[in-house]
């Protein structure tokens, strides 16, 4: 926030010339922001140490508030380099904007900018444990820091030890449900398990136990518990171990490293002392989002130092009703929630209800579409249920923020039922004419729930660019970009070594992905990949759809004999049909590795020299990304409704609003049925939350871990509860118009779905909301 100009200009006429007229003047300058602040936020800004919670609606202005008491806290307790206030946000640019806010606030209170430091929770870790590296056992100068995916060389190694350790469990596995020994069914349960199965097993629980501080041992300890026939998190715990294991041999960290590498510094008292001497107190922004190693760091340097039985200086501020991540990453809603009902007991939690960013009608549909997905869920306890129950309020009149609950444009609040998804890229493309081209200072999106959908839309409505000058900017096609070093390095490896199935199978799903070739049952085209590639004439004839999909391997293989080597990555990038900026990216990834392997150039070194690229993550795509893109003036964005969280727009956008998706069906895939159903990194997932949650609240006696089906049915619960969060956040982005629709006829599905080739397209029923609202506000169902 800024004072106005004619405050200030009198603020500076009247400048303080004593130590005493200089303390009343900051008194009464804080009093005034404390004013500018609205009665939610108030409570922030009015904090005198302790704990407290702060529970804000969507748009309520968290980030302000939390800038302006920061501010507040700095010059009431006088605070300095040695005594400093620490912001924990969980983004850098989130980070870096409420830096600028409170260095600009303190300024205008004629301080010094310090007394304060804004750090991610990762950033603040790491300084942790680079203050003290034998106590952390992180030495920055030798250990790499990785993010394993999926796909990961660590979780395929620890999958692939895991496997030669324990050929009994691995047998039961094969065996599944039931089995009549057939050989061929037998290498394709094996190529499921290996390539797609335990490497999501293993991903999910290393992050999943990990950053809720359980090692594997503890794992293990508690796999006692469990009765089901896998023993699933007894397989989760060796998966667990194994990846320990080999992060460890490989010199790597992953970013749970860094938090645990700062909270063994701080286990050592005279360190745990000496940092809470130097953190007056902790406020973290988004709070919803922590996990419990993050919430344990937080709260062990807000404690005091010198009296730990002292409440922690401790201001958590956060949303739970945009928590949109818990379904797949280790973030769980439940930790603030009961952070907020612990303050509230105590009398400290506070709500922050307010918010100027959207028109009247926008605000209503949302806390409408909140009660009504709430009464969906029969629930006992309001702590389960997907929304806490806090309705969004329009600011008063006098509100300092400019243009607060702006007037709506159009109905504010529009429903479409278009014919199929052509006709809603025809309203959407004409209402974007309307509503930019005369109006370059106003911004729109569309959100979208998968980027296929985005891609669809990007591709259709860029005629919008070509003839009407109105940018779109498609925010999905700058992370293809990012893809395209490692699709590139599956490719080679499979022309290197074409006979492991493991190599065909990744380069088939490269080609799937990009739409090259229909979808179908990869693990049985690699089983054997002599047959697949070179069948002899004694084989039945294979189906044209596996035929095509022959013919396109082939042609890959043939460049290695016909390119050099340091063509093949341009080759490549054409059989995989790049275009445009992703060829530019092409290009440059085969000018950076061809420099690094001068002198020594062969296919195993161009690969070396892949690996080396996609492991280390350093290799940019051509276009940069930043949180400023996707908002500029004139600019309709494309974006999903994941990433669209903490950004805002004139007019946005939300088509294809179908059940199938939204809130969609927990899916198990047709390979891996022969397990059940169910999928085991989910069970795993929901078995280490029961026992997180019982270890939490001190009821470990009572720990009952859930048998694999009813692990899976609360794991579909909490998605459905999520995917109504995602929708609830993509509504209250709007500002002045809230456009949603749902087609009548669209794809069976979307991940296969090529917007230039001819595709039946079939009926589709609503998101359930949707026709909810529209008999709610007869007036915006648009005909
Ligand atoms: N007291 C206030 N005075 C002036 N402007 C305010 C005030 N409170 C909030 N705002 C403005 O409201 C807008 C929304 O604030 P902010 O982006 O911090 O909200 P948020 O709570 O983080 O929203 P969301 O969680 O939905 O992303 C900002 O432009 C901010 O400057």
């Amino acid at each position: 926030m800024s004072l106005d100009s004619d405050r200030l200009a009198s603020t500076v006429a009247n400048l303080p010339s004593t130590d005493l007229e200089h303390s009343a003047w900051l008194k009464l300058k804080l009093q005034q922001l404390r004013n500018s602040l609205r009665p939610g936020q108030e409570n922030l800004a009015n904090w005198n140490g302790g704990l407290m919670a702060v529970s804000a609606v969507p748009g309520a202005g968290k980030s302000h508030s939390l800038a302006v008491a920061a501010a507040i806290a700095i010059a009431k307790h006088q605070l300095h380099s040695r005594k400093q206030l620490v912001i924990v946000t969980y983004t850098r640019s989130a980070a870096a904007s409420i830096k600028t806010k409170i260095r600009n606030l303190l300024k205008e209170l004629y301080l010094p900018p310090g007394g304060f430091i804004v750090q991610t929770l990762h950033g603040l870790a790491l300084n942790i444990a680079n203050s003290q590296r034998e106590l952390s056992g992180l030495n920055l100068d030798r250990v790499t820091i990785v993010v394993p995916t999926v796909g990961h060389r660590v979780i395929k190694g620890a999958v692939d030890k895991w496997i030669a350790e324990n050929p009994r469990r691995y047998a039961m596995l094969i065996e599944g449900i039931q089995f009549d020994g057939e050989e061929t069914e037998r290498l394709r349960r094996q190529s499921v398990l290996r390539t797609e199965i335990l490497p999501n097993l293993a991903y999910t629980v290393v992050r999943e136990a990990k950053s809720s501080g359980l090692l594997p041992e503890d794992l293990q300890k508690f796999s006692q518990l469990t009765t089901d026939e896998y023993g699933i998190l007894e397989i989760a715990a060796g998966l667990y171990q194994q990846y320990q294991q080999l992060m460890r041999s490989r010199n790597l960290i992953d970013y749970d490293d860094m938090i645990l590498a700062a909270l063994r510094v701080l286990k050592y008292e005279p360190m745990r002392q000496l940092w809470q001497n130097q953190v007056f107190a902790v406020f973290e922004d988004e709070a919803q989002d922590s996990s419990p190693l993050q919430a344990q760091l937080i709260s062990i340097l807000a404690e005091n130092d010198l009296d730990p039985d002292l409440p922690a200086n401790l201001v958590r501020v956060g949303d739970p009703n945009q928590a949109i991540n818990s379904t797949f990453t280790p973030a769980d809603p439940i930790y603030f929630n009961w952070f907020c009902r612990h303050c509230e007991q105590q009398g400290n939690f506070a709500t922050m209800n307010q918010a100027g960013r959207s028109s009247e009608i926008i605000i209503k549909a949302a806390n409408f579409a909140l009660q009504w997905m709430n009464r969906q869920e029969n629930k006992q306890n309001n702590l389960d249920l997907p929304f806490r129950l806090q309705n969004i309020a329009t600011v008063s009149q006098n509100d300092p923020q400019p243009e607060a609950n702006p007037e709506p444009e159009g109905k504010g609040l529009e429903i479409y039922q278009p014919d199929d998804i052509y006709h809603t890229v025809t309203l959407i493309g004409e209402r974007v004419k309307k509503l930019l081209e005369g109006n370059q200072e106003r911004n729109a999106a569309i959100l979208v729930r998968e980027n296929r959908q985005g891609r669809f839309l990007a591709e259709q409505l860029a005629y919008l660019q070509r003839e009407h000058q109105i940018r779109v900017y498609e925010v999905g096609e700058v992370d293809r970009h990012c893809q395209i070093p490692e699709e590139i390095l599956k490719l080679l490896q499979f022309i290197y070594r074409p006979h492991s199935p493991d190599n065909l199978k990744a380069a088939l799903e490269v080609i799937e992905q990009r739409g090259l070739i229909a979808t179908q049952d990869l693990n049985a085209l690699a089983t054997f990949p002599e047959q697949f590639l070179y069948p002899t004439p004694l084989q039945p004839q294979a189906k044209p759809h596996i035929e095509q999909v022959r013919r396109y391997c082939c042609n890959i293989l043939r460049a290695r004999i016909e390119l050099p080597h340091y063509q093949l990555i341009p080759f490549l990038g054409m059989t995989l049909k790049y275009t445009g900026s992703e060829l530019a990216t092409v290009q440059k990834l085969s000018e950076r590795v061809n420099q690094q392997i001068t002198g020594h150039s062969s296919l195993p070194n161009t690969i070396r020299a892949l690996e080396e690229i996609v492991s280390s993550e350093k290799f940019e795509a051509v276009e940069e990304d930043h949180d400023d893109q996707y908002t500029r003036s004139g600019q309709l964005t494309i974006i999903t409704m994941h990433k669209a969280k903490g950004l805002d727009w004139d007019y946005v956008f939300i088509p294809f609003l179908h059940e199938d998706i939204l809130p969609g069906q927990p899916w198990i895939p047709t390979s891996g049925r022969f397990l059940g159903n169910y999928t085991l990194a989910e069970v795993a997932r929901a078995q280490i939350r029961a026992i997180v949650h019982n270890q939490y609240q001190g009821e470990i006696e009572s720990l009952l871990i859930p048998q694999p089906l009813e692990a899976w049915r609360e794991a579909g619960k909490l998605k459905q509860a999520e995917e109504f969060r995602l929708l609830y956040v993509a509504m209250t982005r709007a500002k002045r118009l809230l456009w949603m629709s749902a087609a009548a006829i669209g794809p069976f599905r979307w991940n296969t779905f090529r917007g230039d080739k001819p595709t039946n397209l079939q009926t589709k029923k609503p998101c359930p909301i949707l026709p909810t609202l529209a008999r709610q506000f007869p007036e915006s169902v648009m005909k």
